[in-house]
């Protein structure tokens, strides 16, 4: 599926969330959609699902305002940070809701995570605790099989290992689905490597949408004596350098396969630093 996003605005009063933001997303990917507190993420996602209106702009899912429109709806599954569910229903009453709403709904799957995640299919959804209601959340997106579905901050509460689960999963989904996954997500490494698209909301505004393997392949961080690394980087274009100890790294755009013959260790540069980087406007050395 394509989604258009045209000179979107979303305005609170005075507030304004999202500023004449333009972009594209097409076709089965996943999508990283990264930014700090505020940033205006969770509004796209609620216009996207068609929960709200935009105060400009517009949002095309194939050509169309999901507003207020079901067929869209249906093919849009957003998973929430928290209060997905109604309280006083049980788990079982949640996955029948959603296996009617959802045209592709898949119920063997939902079923098998129900097992994986050891979910109590009686219990009410008060009595969870945040990590089981997060691991519904996760169920119902997964299952839902919309051919759009978005996490925003999905996991709450859940641990280490249950977060782990949940990436197999989103791989897994990959290797037989045709979806586009928006997640939004604060714990970037842990999934930066499996983004194939990410973008970067600073203040209402995109400041960045760039292929990940891009990004990985056209910046990095060298590593060496201060001396040793200023040198190197002389006329190069430098993203941020840090120095601890006489040892500085310098993070910068362009392949620096030469640094390896000069001695200095090179590495990608996590998308998180980017991110960080880009969202406080640091400057280069
Ligand atoms: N219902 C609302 N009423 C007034 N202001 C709002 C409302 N919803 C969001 N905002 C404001 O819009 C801006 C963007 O908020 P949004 O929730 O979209 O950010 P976010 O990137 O999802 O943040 P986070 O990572 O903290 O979840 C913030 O300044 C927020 O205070």
């Amino acid at each position: 599926m394509k989604i258009e996003v045209k000179n979107l605005t979303k305005r609170y009063k005075e507030n304004v969330a999202l500023n004449n933001v333009s972009f594209t997303l097409e076709g089965s990917k996943l999508y990283g959609l990264l930014g700090r507190n505020g940033a205006g993420k969770t509004t796209f996602m609620d216009i996207l699902s068609g929960n709200i209106l935009a105060t400009e702009g517009e949002i095309l899912i194939d050509g169309e305002v999901p507003f207020d429109n079901q067929k869209l709806t249906e093919s849009v599954c957003l998973i929430k940070e928290g209060d997905n569910f109604k309280k006083d229903l049980k788990i079982k009453d949640v996955l029948k809701i959603y296996s009617y709403f959802y045209p592709n709904w898949d119920q063997q799957l939902a079923d098998e995570l129900i097992d994986t995640y050891n979910l109590n299919k009686n219990a009410k959804i008060k009595a969870l605790s945040k990590g089981m209601e997060s691991a519904l959340g996760i169920i119902v997106g997964l299952a839902s099989k919309a051919p759009i579905t978005v996490f925003d901050e999905p996991y709450i509460g859940l641990d280490a290992a249950a977060r782990k689960k949940f990436y197999e999963l989103l791989l897994e989904e990959f290797e037989t689905d045709n979806r586009m996954i928006i997640l939004s997500t604060h714990l970037i490494d842990e999934v930066s490597l499996m983004f194939e698209e990410v973008l970067i909301i600073q203040k209402g505004s995109l400041v960045m949408q760039e292929e990940a393997e891009y990004l990985r392949n056209s910046t990095c961080a060298v590593t060496g004596t201060k001396e040793e690394v200023k040198a190197f980087i002389q006329g190069k274009e430098v993203i941020e350098t840090k120095e601890l100890a006489g040892v500085m790294t310098a993070y910068i755009y362009g392949n620096a396969d030469d640094a390896k013959a000069q001695g200095l260790r090179v590495e990608s540069i996590p998308i998180q630093d980017l991110m960080i980087y880009l969202t406080e406007g640091k400057k280069g050395a």
